[in-house]
């Protein structure tokens, strides 16, 4: 299974580099191997690089790991899109940790196995290669497994779930609704996956990472030379989702200027690319997410009324956590075993008392932060009880005992919970000095998410 990307290995020890290339070789399309960090950023420069396997200490300064996070930085500043996975020691998890909240994509655990350190590296070139350098996503690339089955049995889930299965037979335009974190990537997979069309793709765009002047050609291709960077044809999302499904993801992003054609393309079922006169056909079934109010859209005059009849023919709201306390247990357990199973950690457990509080939690992060929260617990035991109290810091509102009225009653009103969400966020930005993409992660938004969050609190 050959890899066309290019790994670059950096550590001090000789013998872990032979041992890595060894390793890498019949794998990747070149392993280049570098014991002189201070050539990291001359070697960068030099050649593309796809993903940077980087040790966390080097001999000036041996465990601290302070010098794999300034090489780290350095790569970066260097080259945004590198895929940087850090290398290190059981004791140094915290650090590892904090290397990817400060832009790394992940860790591996020294000593690592052949397996491991391939399965790493293979996940992340791949995730790597799915643009391409007109920011479009070859369309091989494109369907996504879902991280987690589609959790829950509450009697708001259970209806979520009768839906995706009655809509997923049919044709029929689907719109997802929810709050961020509710699941609405997860199901529009299910729907995909349930579908007559599973054998196709599933091709997501994200609107909400598309640069406004892209939009047009990401959506309906171009052909070369239709403006400077289109150095060739490009077909376009719509049509890579032929014989497969189309998630337009985030869709109140799309502009208004816009709104027409898609529309047009939707009930034509043609696109007509950048720069051509020529219509293609594409033949795909389309669903839409968003977790902005479309009516409230439509009655600022911001989105087409016509365009949210084309796509709402079935409507699914995802519900936010909060309303369905009874899913959290089963979501902590299914968790708990995914990131103890990642970090190949065993016994551990959640005292019933965090597990109560935990339930009353208002997780405006959804089901995401939840994720999130377990992950670092997880990350973070040093005995066999987790440790929630960091959800206070990192989410930046307390668990459920904060979110208690004196009487010990839920007393968060939506006003005091866009409060908690603008206070966090104000925090997160604060803490990393404005940098948008720490944040987020921090956070557990997308990037888009966050600015969307930050336009509504003018923060
Ligand atoms: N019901 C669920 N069971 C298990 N995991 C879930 C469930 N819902 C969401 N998740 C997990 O939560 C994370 C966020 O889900 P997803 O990306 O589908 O949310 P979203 O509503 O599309 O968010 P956004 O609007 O920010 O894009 C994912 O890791 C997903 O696997």
């Amino acid at each position: 299974m050959n890899n066309a990307a290019t790994v670059l290995v950096l550590d001090d020890n000789t013998d872990l580099l032979t041992a890595a290339r060894l390793c890498l070789k019949p794998y990747f399309a070149k392993v280049l191997t570098l014991s002189d960090p201070s050539q990291l950023q001359s070697c960068l420069q030099q050649q593309p690089v796809q993903l940077l396997l980087l040790d966390m200490n080097f001999q000036r300064d041996v465990s601290s790991g302070e010098e794999g996070i300034y090489y780290l930085q350095q790569a970066l500043k260097c080259q945004p899109d590198l895929k940087v996975v850090m290398m290190t020691a059981y004791a140094e998890l915290p650090l590892a940790v904090r290397a990817m909240q400060l832009g790394a994509c992940d860790f591996i655990a020294k000593p690592w196995s052949n397996e491991q350190l391939l399965r790493t590296l293979q996940k992340h070139s791949s995730e790597q290669t799915t643009r391409d350098k007109n920011g479009a996503v070859p369309a091989e690339a494109i369907s996504a497994q879902p991280a987690a089955p589609m959790l829950g049995q509450s009697a708001a889930m259970q209806q979520v779930q009768r839906l995706i299965e009655k809509a997923a037979a049919t044709e029929a335009n689907i719109l997802l609704l929810g709050e961020s974190g509710t699941g609405k990537a997860l199901a529009a997979e299910a729907i995909h996956q349930a579908s007559p069309r599973r054998q196709g793709p599933l091709v997501t765009v994200d609107l909400g990472a598309v640069h406004s002047n892209l939009f047009e050609s990401e959506l309906f291709g171009h052909k070369k030379g239709a403006f400077t960077d289109a150095k060739s044809d490009y077909s376009g999302r719509l049509r890579q989702a032929s014989g497969g499904t189309l998630l337009l993801d985030e869709l109140g992003n799309v502009p208004l200027s816009l709104q027409a054609k898609l529309l047009t393309a939707l009930q034509s079922r043609v696109v007509v690319p950048v720069g051509s006169s020529q219509s293609q056909p594409f033949d795909a079934r389309l669903i839409a997410a968003t977790n902005e109010d479309l009516l409230a859209k439509v009655g600022r005059g911001e989105f087409r009324q016509d365009l949210l009849y084309r796509i709402n023919t079935v409507e699914i709201c995802l519900p936010p956590l909060r309303e369905r306390e009874g899913d959290i247990p089963l979501l902590l357990d299914w968790y708990l075993k995914f990131y103890s199973d990642k970090y190949q950690q065993s016994g551990l457990r959640i005292r019933p008392s965090d597990q109560r509080q935990l339930c009353r939690y208002r997780w405006p992060g959804n089901v995401r932060q939840l994720a999130h929260a377990v992950e670092r617990a997880v990350v973070l035991a040093e005995q066999s009880e987790l440790d929630f109290s960091q959800l206070e810091s990192s989410a930046g509102s307390a668990p459920a005992a904060a979110a208690q009225s004196p009487e010990g009653g839920d007393f968060v009103l939506g006003a005091t919970l866009d409060y908690v969400e603008q206070k966090t966020i104000a925090q997160a930005l604060q803490y990393y000095q404005g940098n948008i993409s720490q944040a987020a992660k921090a956070l557990g938004l997308t990037r888009a998410a966050l600015y969307r969050r930050m336009e509504k609190y003018r923060l």
